[in-house]
């Protein structure tokens, strides 16, 4: 067991909102959200790193594609640890690379570059870390998506009512690409 405080995110969480406080998260029990068919767990974020890194895993199931989007301000860290994970990115140069991760591979998407990924196989899952010049963004999949209490992927995917697209990524940094093509391959 684990100590739960009641934070400005969830009444009962795993992760002290106070900075400078050490502590322990079992695995999955961090701050859960759910996005398209993903389960996002944060497990450290902007409050507790005075807004230099976040700490969160992206678990998805087979086919999952999160389309072309970019961070102005925002770096990114793509490490895999289930599965197996096509990264899309494309540098500020306009060349485009792709790779297939598997465990224990490493992606970096610095920000600015456009990106996509698609899991390739059953319950992948990616290890994220991401932070820039803006800050940290982990609070971006709840507010999209829904804060989750489940342990596992949404048994329906959480699609964001219209409304929610034209306010949400902005805010946390991100702008999705609609009509980006990818020329890898
Ligand atoms: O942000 C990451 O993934 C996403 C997951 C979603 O369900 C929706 C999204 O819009 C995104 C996104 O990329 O914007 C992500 C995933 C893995 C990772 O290592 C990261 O650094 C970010």
């Amino acid at each position: 067991m684990t100590i739960e405080y009641a934070t400005r995110y969830r009444q009962a969480s795993h992760i002290p909102s106070e900075p400078g406080k050490p502590y322990f998260i079992e695995k999955g029990e961090g701050d859960r959200a759910h996005l398209f068919g993903d389960l996002i767990t944060i497990y450290a974020g902007g409050e507790q790193t005075e807004n230099t890194f976040n700490f969160f895993t992206v678990e998805g199931p087979k086919g999952d594609l999160i389309p072309a989007h970019l961070h102005p301000d925002t770096h990114e860290v793509f490490y895999v640890t289930q599965g197996a994970v096509r990264l899309f990115v494309e540098d500020t140069e306009g060349n485009q690379q792709e790779k297939l991760l598997t465990p224990g591979d490493f992606g970096f998407v610095p920000k600015n570059c456009p990106h996509a990924y698609r899991m390739e196989r059953y319950h992948s899952q990616v290890v994220g870390v991401a932070a820039g010049p803006g800050g940290t963004f982990e609070r971006f999949f709840e507010n999209l998506g829904a804060p989750a209490e489940q342990l596992g992927l949404p048994h329906q995917p959480v699609v964001p009512e219209p409304h929610k697209f034209a306010v949400v990524p902005e805010r946390y940094d991100v702008r999705f690409l609609p009509g980006h093509q990818w020329q890898t391959r």
